[in-house]
């Protein structure tokens, strides 16, 4: 056995969808902030392509790099790479990270309860693990500023017509659709059905309405589609299913916690969620986050909300990526078969 590069991977998933963690084999990207080191991983695309192409990766695959925090008040930072994007924030992604953290005794693990500050690119989150024999069995997460940017407006979809939308930012940036009027019911076997849609919305919302972050003016796109069922309540609990349409195509198998972030944000806008008050999101697989507002608070004059969610991440495996230097794709290869074009 021969490498020129050896990348030490502990494999996770949250509530159904693949966060993978880089625990070794990787020196920190260069950049003075974590935003800036984001964007060297994303424009360099080295790491990306070996870790998320074939042969070693796949569209349903999220890697996530641990880095130094370059903020003193967190005692981890990582960098996030999704198949489309290298994004601020992402729920699952930091349930895994956590998770990796403490089940595998990189941080500390204090039972019952472990509290960490770790650094997404987009900014600080807080951590709180509820720990017993050695696991994280479940992970609070307080995230990001998150907010509701345009209300109740109408867009034009190829293929589906007039659509009253939402668009807001929970980490990442979102258009959120009622699958109602799509024709949806957000079963599992829709799935292939809600990508071909779900991607033409976040086009039409890209052109049509667009994005830019307040704070960040680089990040200037909507990444997702969100169809997500009307709020019901389940023993007296806001609930709903939602699918969440990630670049090039597929749905996130959690219930997508910048999602939920972003929904509640909405949610609170229109006044149909309390600061406090419990929501629960659900994924198209029947996985569940537990979510509330924590606070009201302010971006850029805007108003804004702290959202937390909570759910549970496990180790799935460990794995060595290596790259013999004679293989002639040390960058791997995308194929339109699994890996779709986006879709127009
Ligand atoms: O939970 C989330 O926020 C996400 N899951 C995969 C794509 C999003 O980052």
């Amino acid at each position: 056995m021969r490498s020129s590069k050896v990348i030490h991977v502990v494999s996770c998933h949250a509530e159904g969808e693949v966060g993978d963690v880089i625990v070794g084999g990787v020196a920190p990207p260069p950049g003075d902030t974590l935003w800036e080191q984001s964007r060297w991983i994303a424009r360099d695309e080295t790491l990306r392509n070996f870790m998320l192409n074939e042969p070693r990766g796949g569209v349903f695959r999220h890697v996530n790099l641990l880095v130094p925090s370059k903020d003193p008040r967190a005692q981890m930072a990582w960098i996030i790479m999704e198949p489309a994007d290298t994004p601020p924030m992402s729920g699952s992604n930091s349930l895994c990270v956590a998770t990796v953290l403490l089940d595998s005794g990189i941080l500390p693990m204090t039972e019952p309860v472990t509290h960490l500050v770790l650094e997404a690119p987009g900014g600080l989150v807080e951590i709180t693990a509820q720990c017993r024999d050695g696991k994280a069995e479940k992970v609070e997460v307080h995230n990001v500023p998150s907010f509701a940017d345009k209300i109740d407006r109408w867009i034009e979809v190829e293929g589906v017509g007039s659509l009253q939308v939402d668009t807001a930012y929970g980490g990442d940036s979102f258009v959120i659709a009622d699958p109602q009027q799509l024709g949806f019911s957000l079963h599992a076997d829709e799935a292939a059905d809600l990508v071909a849609t779900g991607l033409k919305i976040t086009h039409a919302a890209n052109e049509q309405l667009g994005f830019t972050h307040p704070l960040n003016p680089q990040w200037s796109h909507i990444s997702f589609c969100q169809i997500a069922a009307p709020v019901s309540h389940e023993s007296g609990v806001a609930t709903a299913t939602n699918a969440v349409v990630i670049r090039p195509g597929k749905i996130d198998r959690s219930p997508c916690g910048t999602g939920c972030s972003a929904r509640m944000a909405v949610l609170h806008a229109k006044g149909q969620l309390k600061v406090g008050e419990p929501f629960i999101g659900r994924s198209i697989i029947g996985s569940e986050f537990e979510c509330r507002i924590v606070s009201p608070c302010d971006i850029a004059g805007r108003p804004a909300i702290i959202p937390s969610l909570a759910g549970r991440a496990w180790i799935t495996g460990t794995h060595q990526h290596l790259l013999d230097p004679s293989d002639p794709w040390p960058e791997g290869y995308q194929l339109s078969d699994t890996w779709p074009r986006d879709l127009k």
